[in-house]
């Protein structure tokens, strides 16, 4: 196969490494020529993944029409918030008649004003694409672990099994074990609601740390079963089904994010729970925490659809509305007593 990666954050790379491994032909694709430069010359790229090594003859171009010529699999890994921007690029090139790529979408977010999935973004924008045609790839897989081989399984969704086992086939190798799925709103909407709820996740590490409350293991395994109800509840609302939250991309993946020294919006969490604000700690960051606009707009859809989502509602107050994280937390834990309601 001959697969193009647009993106060369720290996932795009990685999911590079496993294409180039599986013994495709690779070409990726950066908005950035400061990053062509770095990967040609570095072959690394310490800001993100320090200690990983990519392959000398990695091939890196600004050209994305150029990068796209004749290829069978486009996966698309750039933060949400360019999404619309990369898509429509991908859009206003033409690939021949009857050779149309599979795309893969491994980018975790909700767009904001839109209340669409990252699917949904990329459907509208490039023209040449059907659903069958559209697969989202996501589960527990850290970048950290992957690109060092560590054994990690995911999930290749699209409303036509055959492509998701296209995905299956072109993905798996003997470190990652890719399984296939038909709910594709409910893997994209997993991926994207547990970044928030990772961010409450963070924010009991930070308050732990600080000594201010009694936080321990039992309180992680509540906001984590609690979160996974309230994605759950989310999903009925749009149609995905149920046990897709149980899955590698929902408990799964709310596992390894709530939980995991790598997360990036775990991190987050952690330091609004030592007091700082938003913006301080994004500007520490060199990578993105997709739960901070997904909080935004996971929030809006929810009042849109009637749902309730405490823990995202808490999430929003202590990101957006700089409320004191210790009663934030105090008003969640005593809310109105009620049944278990698991969706
Ligand atoms: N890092 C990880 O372990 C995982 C990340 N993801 C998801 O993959 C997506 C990308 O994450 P990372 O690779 O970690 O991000 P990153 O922050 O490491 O890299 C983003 C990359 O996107 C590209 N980019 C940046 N600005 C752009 C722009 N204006 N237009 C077009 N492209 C631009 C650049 O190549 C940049 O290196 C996110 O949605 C994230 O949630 C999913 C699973 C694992
Ligand atoms: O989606 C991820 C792991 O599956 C990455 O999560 P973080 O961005 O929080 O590191």
């Amino acid at each position: 196969m001959k697969v193009t990666v647009l993106g060369t954050g720290g996932w795009g790379l990685t999911l590079g490494q496993v294409v180039y491994e599986n013994k495709n032909e690779l070409t990726f694709w950066t908005n950035s020529q400061a990053e062509v430069d770095l990967l040609s010359t570095e072959h690394q790229y310490k800001d993100k993944l320090p200690g990983v090594i990519f392959p000398a003859d990695f091939k890196y171009t600004t050209d994305m029409h150029a990068a796209l010529e004749g290829c069978d699999m486009v996966l698309i890994v750039v933060p949400s918030q360019f999404m619309a921007g990369v898509a429509a690029n991908l859009g206003s090139w033409t690939p021949a008649k009857g050779k149309e790529p599979i795309v893969v979408c491994a980018t975790k977010g909700i767009l904001e004003g839109t209340d669409q999935l990252m699917s949904e973004v990329i459907l509208e924008k490039v023209p040449w694409l059907t659903e069958d045609k559209m697969v989202a790839f996501s589960g527990p897989s850290h970048a950290e672990e992957v690109s060092r081989h560590v054994l990690t399984a995911i999930v290749a969704a699209c409303v036509n099994e055959d492509s998701a086992k296209v995905v299956q086939q072109a993905m798996s190798c003997s470190y990652l074990r890719v399984y296939t799925s038909t709910d594709i709103v409910g893997v994209e909407l997993c991926g994207s609601v547990k970044n928030v709820i990772a961010i409450a996740s963070g924010v009991l590490y930070g308050l732990e740390a600080g000594g201010k409350f009694k936080i321990g293991d039992n309180t992680r395994a509540a906001i984590l079963t609690r979160g996974q109800a309230e994605m759950c509840r989310l999903g009925k609302a749009l149609g995905a089904k149920p046990e897709t939250f149980a899955g590698l991309a929902g408990m799964g993946d709310l596992i390894v994010t709530c939980l995991s020294q790598h997360s990036r919006n775990r991190y987050v969490g952690e330091h609004i729970g030592k007091g700082e604000t938003l913006d301080q700690v994004l500007a520490g960051m060199k990578m993105i925490a997709e739960g901070v606009p997904t909080c935004r707009s996971t929030r809006a859809l929810a009042k849109k659809l009637g749902v309730e989502m405490p823990i995202v509602e808490a999430v929003y107050q202590m990101l957006f509305e700089n409320r004191k994280v210790e009663d934030v937390v105090k008003e969640i834990w005593g809310r109105e007593l009620k049944a278990e309601n698991w969706a």
